[in-house]
């Protein structure tokens, strides 16, 4: 049996697919409204480790109805102007939302450049304010690649509740707040990182698995539980023998595979749903700005003014 069409795999296409379908929704009735939904990307310096993304947002958002612009700023732009740009971008009315690609170029500190951007335009859900709504369980909008992960996981349909989850990766934008995320929803949640003693004797514990440390093939068959899920966040570029490169996860999926009930693949997995969740993220910063809007000002007023 090809590998595609394997059961054990947990695909990100079909459940992109029905989030981005939901979201055209949204952003239709949100423009008959007056309030079309805008996505601002920047990306700074050297944009290869992020270019699969941005084109993967793009043709998303174009499907989804959704406008997107690229904001490009050369590697030698200082803090201080990106910041002023970011403000004009929070000030600005027509742009809904905004996403920082990471990484950007080591003298520019990222986590100012993500307080920069306005609680209510944070779509990527990484500012201070956004971090703390998850702590209090408020999880609307999230972290897109960490929902992203969550959403594969309910597909497998296993109750979170009580769930013995291991997280392999203490990240800021996704291992942190995927353990956040599964906490709220009952799972009891193990995360290790690089000074754990013994990642495989936790790993084996685990009925869901997420790994996302960037080290191609790091998890191997003995260290997964049979029967688990395993979720697999990483995308590493691999050169083959015959000098071809080609991307692969952090899990060693062909020997995982015979051990575990569900499993992702790389690509074709958490990938696509990450960007289907930042649409939706847009949506829902649009909508928390269509509730001060009107807030503020009354329902027909903005239609009105047109
Ligand atoms: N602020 C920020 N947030 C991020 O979440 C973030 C980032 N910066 N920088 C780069 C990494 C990488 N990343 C990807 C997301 C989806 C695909 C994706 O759609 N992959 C598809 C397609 C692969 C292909 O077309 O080759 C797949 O896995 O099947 C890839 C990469 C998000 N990241």
């Amino acid at each position: 049996m090809p590998l595609s069409e394997d059961s054990r795999y947990l695909k990100g296409g079909p459940v992109a697919q029905r989030i981005i379908a939901a979201v055209r929704e949204d952003a239709a009735i949100a423009k008959a409204e007056g309030f079309p939904p805008k996505l601002i990307s920047i990306t700074v310096g050297d944009t290869d480790a992020v270019d699969v993304y941005v084109r993967n947002q793009r043709a998303k958002a174009e499907l989804a109805g959704i406008d997107f612009e690229e904001r490009r700023f050369p590697a030698t732009i200082t803090a201080g102007e990106l910041e002023a740009a970011i403000h004009g971008l929070n000030a600005d009315p027509r742009v809904t939302g905004i996403i920082i690609q990471r990484p950007v170029p080591a003298h520019i500190p990222i986590k100012t450049l993500q307080a920069a951007v306005h609680p209510l335009k944070d779509v990527e859900g990484m500012h201070p304010a956004s971090i703390g709504n998850i702590v209090y369980n408020q999880l609307d909008l999230a972290p897109c690649t960490a929902a992203a992960s969550v959403e594969l996981l309910k597909e497998t349909g296993l109750d979170l509740k009580g769930l013995e989850v291991v997280i392999v990766g203490h990240s800021e934008i996704v291992g942190k707040p995927i353990a956040f995320l599964l906490m709220s929803e009952g799972a009891t949640v193990t995360v290790c990182h690089h000074m754990t003693r013994s990642v495989a004797a936790h790993a084996r514990r685990a009925d869901a698995l997420f790994v996302a440390v960037g080290k191609p093939r790091l998890i191997k068959a003995d260290m997964v539980k049979p029967g688990a899920a395993v979720i697999d966040i990483g995308i590493n570029s691999e050169i083959a023998p015959d000098g071809s490169s080609r991307i692969v996860g952090d899990v060693d999926t062909e020997s995982v595979r015979e051990v575990a009930s569900w499993i992702t693949p790389v690509p074709g997995g958490v990938g696509p749903i990450t960007v289907a969740i930042l649409l939706r993220n847009t949506m829902v910063a649009l909508s928390r700005q269509r509730a001060l809007y009107e807030a503020t000002y009354g329902t027909a007023d903005r239609l009105a003014a047109e």
